[in-house]
This record gives C-alpha cells, sequence and structure tokens, in this order.
C-alpha cells in the first residue's frame, strides 16, 4: 500500500468513527433529555425550591412543574403586578396537589447584594431551609457593541452574572450565620479551609443549577455583551463546581437556546437582522419543553445541561475540564465535531462579511430630522 493510500484510509477511517460516535452522542443526548416524571417527583416532593425570574418564562415553567410535583416553592422577580398573577396561577396548582405545597413569592432587586441577603433570611423564617436553587433570572439585550456604549454592557453583567454572585454569596452569608447563631463548634477536615463549618454546609442548598445559554459556550456578533455574561457566569459555575462539590452541593449549568418566551420576544426587537440569520429561529423551544429539559439532564446528574441538538453539539466541543456524561464516545466523535465547528466558523464569518457588503445603506437624514 503506498503512502498517500495508507494516509487517506486513516483519515477516511478517522472520520467514519468520528461522525459515527458523534451521532451516538446525539442519540444518548435524546435519550437523556426524556424528563422521567416519578423521578422528579421522588426527587423535589416536599423540598423548598426557590426559583429566580419565577414570574413568566421558563422560571415560571419550572415552577409549575415544581409545583405540580409537590415542591414548595418561592419564586423571586422583580415586578409585582407578574409576580401576583404567577403566584396566585401557582396557589391554585398547589391546591389540587394532595400535598398542598406551600408558594411564597418576593419581589427582590437582584442586583443589590444587601437586599438579597436580608430577603434570604425571611424566606428562610417562611418556607424553611432552601434545598434547591434555580437561578433563573436573566435577559438579553442583543446589539453591536458600538450602539452599546453607556450602561447595556454593565446591564447585561449585572443582570446574567453579578445577581447570580449575589444570590449564591447570600446563600452563603446566612448558611454561615445560621451556623453561628446556634454556636456550633466547627470539626471537620473541610472546616476552616473551605470557609463553611459543618453546621452552615448543612443550611446550604445541596442543588444550585445557573441558567446560561448555549453563549455560555459560543458567541458571535451582536451577542458581545449577553456572551461576556453569560460565558461569566459559566466560569463562575466551574469554580464553585470543584469547590462546592466536597461539601456535598451539587452544581449544574443550563445551556438552552432560544426558548418561546416573554424575554425572547423583547429581545428580537433590537436583536441586529444578522444576530437573527446566524442563530435561526428553528429550534426555539416551548418554556415547558425547556423546563423539562432542565429537570431531566439535572436528574441524569449532568453538570452541563442542553436543551437542543445544536446546544450539545457545541457543549461537546466546549465542555472544558468539567465532567461529561460520555467521555469516550464524546472523545471519538471530536475531530468531527471540530471539524463541523471550524467550517461554521468560516460559513459564518462569510456571512456577516456579505451581510456587511450587501446591507441597505441608511438613507440620509432629511435636513429637517438633522435638526431635530
Ligand atoms: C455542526 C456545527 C453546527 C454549529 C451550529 C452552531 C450554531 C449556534 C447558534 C445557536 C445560537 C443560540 C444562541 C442562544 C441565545 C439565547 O440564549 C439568547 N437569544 C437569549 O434568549
Amino acid at each position: 500500500m503506498s503512502t498517500i493510500t495508507f494516509v487517506r484510509n486513516v483519515i477516511f477511517t478517522v472520520l467514519a468513527v468520528s461522525v459515527a460516535a458523534a451521532a451516538k452522542v446525539l442519540a444518548n443526548f435524546f435519550l437523556s433529555a426524556r424528563l422521567n416524571q416519578n423521578a422528579l417527583l421522588r426527587e423535589v416532593n416536599g423540598k423548598h425550591v426557590l426559583v429566580t425570574g419565577g414570574s413568566k418564562g421558563l422560571g415560571l415553567a419550572l415552577a409549575r412543574l415544581l409545583v405540580k410535583n409537590g415542591a414548595n416553592v418561592t419564586i423571586v422577580a422583580r415586578g409585582q403586578k407578574a409576580l401576583d398573577e404567577a403566584r396566585r396561577e401557582l396557589q391554585q396548582l398547589a391546591a389540587s396537589n394532595a400535598q398542598a405545597p406551600k408558594i411564597l413569592a418576593v419581589s427582590i432587586d437582584l442586583s443589590k447584594y444587601d437586599q438579597v441577603v436580608q430577603e434570604i433570611d425571611i424566606i428562610r423564617g417562611e418556607m424553611g431551609k432552601i434545598d434547591w436553587v434555580i437561578a433563573n433570572a436573566g435577559s438579553a439585550a442583543p446589539g453591536f457593541l458600538a450602539n452599546q456604549l453607556d450602561l447595556e454592557f454593565e446591564g447585561m453583567i449585572h443582570q446574567n452574572l453579578f445577581s447570580v454572585a449575589n444570590l449564591v454569596r447570600a446563600l452563603l452569608k446566612s448558611a454561615k450565620q445560621i451556623a453561628e447563631d446556634k454556636h456550633i463548634i466547627p470539626g471537620s477536615r473541610t472546616w476552616p479551609i473551605s470557609g463553611l463549618s459543618p453546621a452552615a454546609q448543612s443550611q446550604m442548598p445541596t442543588k444550585i443549577i445557573f441558567v446560561g445559554s448555549v453563549c455560555s459556550a459560543l458567541s458571535f456578533l451582536g451577542y458581545s455583551a449577553y456572551g461576556a455574561s453569560k460565558f461569566g457566569l459559566r466560569g463562575f459555575a466551574d469554580g464553585l463546581r470543584s469547590e462546592f462539590a466536597p461539601l456535598g452541593i451539587a452544581m449544574h449549568v443550563y445551556l438552552p437556546a432560544n426558548m418561546d418566551t416573554p424575554g425572547f420576544a423583547v429581545e428580537n426587537e433590537t436583536k441586529p437582522e444578522i444576530t437573527a440569520q446566524i442563530e435561526g429561529t428553528g429550534s426555539t423551544l416551548s418554556a415547558d419543553d425547556a423546563a423539562s429539559a432542565l429537570f431531566a439532564g439535572v436528574l441524569k446528574k449532568r453538570y452541563l445541561v442542553c436543551n437542543d441538538v445544536v446546544g450539545e453539539l457545541v457543549r461537546v466541543v466546549a465542555n472544558g475540564a468539567v465532567p461529561r456524561p460520555n467521555p469516550i464516545t464524546e472523545a471519538f466523535a471530536a475531530p468531527a465535531l471540530v471539524l463541523a465547528f471550524a467550517v461554521w466558523s468560516l460559513l459564518s464569518d462569510y456571512e456577516v462579511a456579505t451581510y456587511f457588503k450587501t446591507a441597505p445603506k441608511p438613507k440620509k437624514a432629511s435636513t429637517q430630522e438633522k435638526q431635530k
């Protein structure tokens, strides 16, 4: 066999095996994406779950599923009107459940750390220890950075990163406070290195779920501010995952693609045309399906959870140094996926270049408009 034939056969074999492995990755994804309702009931029945951004969209869909499965739910949001409506809906749902789960709705501005600390204590007082936290609140304001020179950039980082950090810091502070109040003497190997005494650890939630985005692992024009906030969130989560695991706190990050929510309608009003063109709108998932996908992944103990095929492929190539659900299969799939994403990146850069070459020129402002 000549060298060329040998090299060609090796490349062909590697690619064929890799494509087959990529198909297996997707098959595994479909199998794990189905929510086992009984498993959800077993996990959340009687637990107290706090959901931020819980008055609409994905947050409300998550809260509904939790209440249906017997969880006591605290929803947090800013706007009082939407919060009241959501509370009424969840209370009706709770009334039809034999467990009669408790519902609490609290208006908190998560960007204000002191307020979050104060309210977490009030929530614990009314509803007891928080068992799970879903940090879902966030928003997307797509746009070109050159048009976001004022407060838009900070806004994204505050809403999608600092607010989540404020929540986690407040949970830690509250747990430490309660432990100190009880005067429990620390005495484990993780104390005082971890900063949390065993008593404080026992006051922390056992599960913390961050809602990121496919944009926590991939970004492109129109999403520079949003991508920065969501990549930041992912970095924060990766650090906490390894810090919290020895303390019995499981971290998860949800990386959804576009969802059919009120927030998505708002972001589309200002989204640059080329951004919408690149991301496509084909796979927009309903909030209910997205909520099921989140719980399905969490119950399967996935650290990074996706809600569609594209997100799962992005996850495989951008998994970083955190656990993979199927490491061997994903390693075999890597060559095909790396090549596919290299091609995608070339094509999307070409799409952007073409868009700017062919986009209609803005109309010249009339003299009257200039004077305004
Ligand atoms: C085989 C390779 C295919 C690679 C395709 C990658 C395409 C990625 C485009 C998906 C972008 C989704 C972005 C989701 C953003 C949302 O979080 C945001 N719009 C907030 O709602």
